[in-house]
């Protein structure tokens, strides 16, 4: 076991991120004034040790004492609470109350999709942290459903949102030189992904990509890369799926506006939620029905969303178009890009999670937080949103996904940092995510035993049936009822919370089996290039001279052959060309025997009546006599 600090040991990894590794960890003794939460000797916490990148960066260290206080105060029934944060040596980490119960994005991938109540009220309380935090000037930035815990409370799940300023902490000028997001693909909000100024409105799109995935199984927006998912937040606008329900998916295309100031603020999605879990539940009476079919009108906007510091928004949020000018950001792509892109059966079938995306790519579904490059800075031109390359747009490789940007524009801006990040993949050829821990010595390179599952398709036909879940739509997958007004109301256990979650799933679900992440496996070591890059979700930094080299001249053609001339005869016989051979060696044997005949001695030898080796002796003696002749003579 290895001591944080003089208080915490590590016992056992949890798991690990982007940022760090998670450990169970006990309470040596009591901590001090500085922490939040003193605590009691033999207490388990849950104690996130950030990376060595992060802990070896001043900016990083330095900004982590400057938020101890903003994070140590934050406190809500739906946050995991921050304990205390330890800085020793190279070592930062922060110590927070341990939750007992999976992931909600491993909750979902072994159970299904929630029933529209279900999924509304648990988002709600999403929310509630988000108003709280929000109200404390702090975005969250990486909200998804691996950041959300459920806690088992007396067998209900309740959500608890953890990962608060990670990514604030990670977002390190030292780190990220100012043209990188930390976030992940799938949840990213469009702004993020282009590097423009950012508030909390990014956390409510997170928040609308997690409720839709908590009624579908599936986040909206799907790719085969980061790239691609990228690309469809800026420009694909989410499609209803059939079972999602009117007021509900009200709420979800508000949060996912492409235009931040149209996200409703957390505390009014918090508000619409509810409604919309009351409105359209079997016990919904006309007035709450009615209600939630008017939830447009509670989606009001913040005045006043919080900034994130470092992405430029100062003195410009809040005003319509902040950060934006006048584009709309749903023009920046071609119009060859079909905006349901990603919509389709394919995507959406939960059986085929796993080859719609990579195992090994950054995955999109859930995949790590990872630290891209974004756009450097904010501009009305929505077009230099993406990479740009002598390809064009059209291809299917996705680093010639875009049209090509003038010689002038590039060399004023220089290298768009897109650009260097695909340059930089393509340089690497390989981008793992795989980090090794050494399940030997020193408790902090051993290997996690708490992960969520591989990645792989909804394991719907291994599951016992959820009554909750409704009928199989054509993909097979099970969907909550789904209540129109028009249409009957949800059945009673709609209601229940959590719905989808047998009983005795729910007391199995704190044991929390240890499932290892596929992609954290140990790689097999490369003997080419024993040095693998150690942080392979950082892309490398922009190097201008590297990059979009001119097209090589295309080597000339070659002219094709002309076709092998045949015979105008064109039968086949059988054996010709072994008969053919045979000629040519009888002719070669007589022309060779006719040779010996005539230029060696041979002749004479046959008409003396002498065999072979009398004559090579005579022949032998009469050359020695000559030789000796020879010698005597000189
Ligand atoms: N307070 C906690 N109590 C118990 N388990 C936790 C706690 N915080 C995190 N974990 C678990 O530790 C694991 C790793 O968490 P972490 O936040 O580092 O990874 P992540 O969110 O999956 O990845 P990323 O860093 O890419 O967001 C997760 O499986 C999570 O369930």
């Amino acid at each position: 076991m290895r001591p944080v600090g003089s208080k915490y040991l590590l016992e056992e990894p949890l798991g690990r991120g982007a940022t760090g590794t998670v450990w169970r960890a006990s309470q040596r003794e009591a901590a001090g004034a500085e922490a939040a939460v003193a605590g009691q000797p033999g207490e388990t916490v849950a104690i996130k040790v950030l990376k060595e990148e992060l802990a070896n960066d001043a900016d990083v260290v330095m900004r982590f004492l400057r938020e101890r206080s903003v994070l140590l105060r934050l406190t809500h029934p739906n946050i995991v609470r921050t304990r205390d944060l330890v800085v020793e040596g190279d070592l930062l980490a922060l110590v927070m109350d341990l939750v007992d119960g999976p992931d909600l994005h491993r909750y979902l991938r072994e159970n299904g999709p929630f029933t529209p109540v279900a999924a509304a009220l648990l988002t709600a309380q999403i929310a509630d942290a988000l108003a709280a935090s929000h109200a404390d000037g702090i975005v969250h930035r990486d909200l998804k459903p691996a950041n959300v815990l459920l806690k088992n409370e007396d067998g209900r799940m309740h959500p608890m949102l953890t990962d608060f300023g990670i990514a604030r902490l990670a977002d390190s000028p030292g780190l990220t030189r100012t043209h990188e997001f930390v976030g992940t693909p799938a949840y990213v909000a469009p702004e993020s992904a282009e590097g423009r100024p950012q508030t909390s409105a990014v956390d409510i799109y997170g928040a609308g990509i997690l409720l839709y995935e908590l009624v579908t199984g599936r986040p909206p927006f799907a790719g085969a890369t980061a790239l691609e998912v990228l690309h469809q937040h800026l420009s694909a606008e989410p499609r209803r799926p059939t079972t999602v329900p009117e007021p509900l998916w009200t709420v979800i295309e508000r949060c996912l506006r492409k235009r931040p100031e149209e996200r409703p603020s957390a505390e009014n999605l918090a508000r619409a939620l509810r409604v919309v879990a009351a409105g359209v539940g079997v016990h919904a009476s006309p007035a709450q029905a009615e209600a939630a079919l008017g939830v447009a009108a509670l989606l009001a906007p913040d005045p006043q969303p919080a900034p994130v510091p470092g992405t430029g928004l100062a003195g410009q949020q809040g005003g319509p178009g902040a950060g934006f000018g006048d584009a709309d950001p749903t023009q920046v792509l071609p119009p060859t890009v079909d905006p349901s892109a990603g919509q389709g059966p394919g995507a959406y079938d939960p059986n085929a999670a796993t080859s719609v995306l990579p195992s090994t790519a950054p995955g999109p579904d859930a995949g790590p937080t990872q630290i891209l490059p974004t756009g450097s800075a904010p501009g009305p031109d929505g077009t230099r949103i993406m990479p740009t390359g002598p390809g064009g747009y059209g291809g299917a490789d996705p680093t010639r996904a875009m049209p090509p940007v003038g010689p002038d524009q590039q060399q004023a801006d220089g290298p768009h940092p897109w650009q260097t990040q695909l340059r930089a993949a393509r340089d690497r050829n390989d981008q793992t995510q795989v980090q090794y821990l050494d399940p030997s010595e020193d408790p902090l390179r051993r290997r996690p035993t708490r992960r969520p599952a591989p990645q792989q398709p909804y394991q719907q036909p291994h599951q016992p049936p959820y009554p909750q879940q409704g009928y199989p739509d054509q993909q097979g997958y099970a969907n909550p009822p789904y209540p129109n007004p028009q249409q009957p109301p949800y059945p009673q256990q709609a209601q229940q919370y959590p719905p989808q979650q047998p009983q005795q799933q729910r007391q199995a679900a704190p044991q929390r089996p240890a499932p290892q992440r596929p992609e954290r496996r140990r790689p097999e070591p490369r003997r080419q290039q024993p040095a693998p890059a150690p942080e392979p979700q950082r892309y490398a930094p922009p190097e201008p001279q590297r990059y979009a080299p001119p097209e090589p001249e295309p080597a000339p053609r070659r002219e094709p052959r002309p076709p092998r001339q045949r015979s105008a005869n064109p039968m086949r016989i059988p054996g010709l060309g072994c008969l053919k051979g045979c000629l040519f060696v009888i002719v070669i044997l007589v022309i060779g025997s006719w040779a010996v005949w005539e230029f060696t001695p041979l002749k004479d030898w046959v008409a003396d009546g002498k065999n072979f080796w009398d004559a090579a002796s005579d022949w032998i003696s009469k050359v020695k006599d000559w030789v000796s002749e020879l010698g005597s003579k000189a």
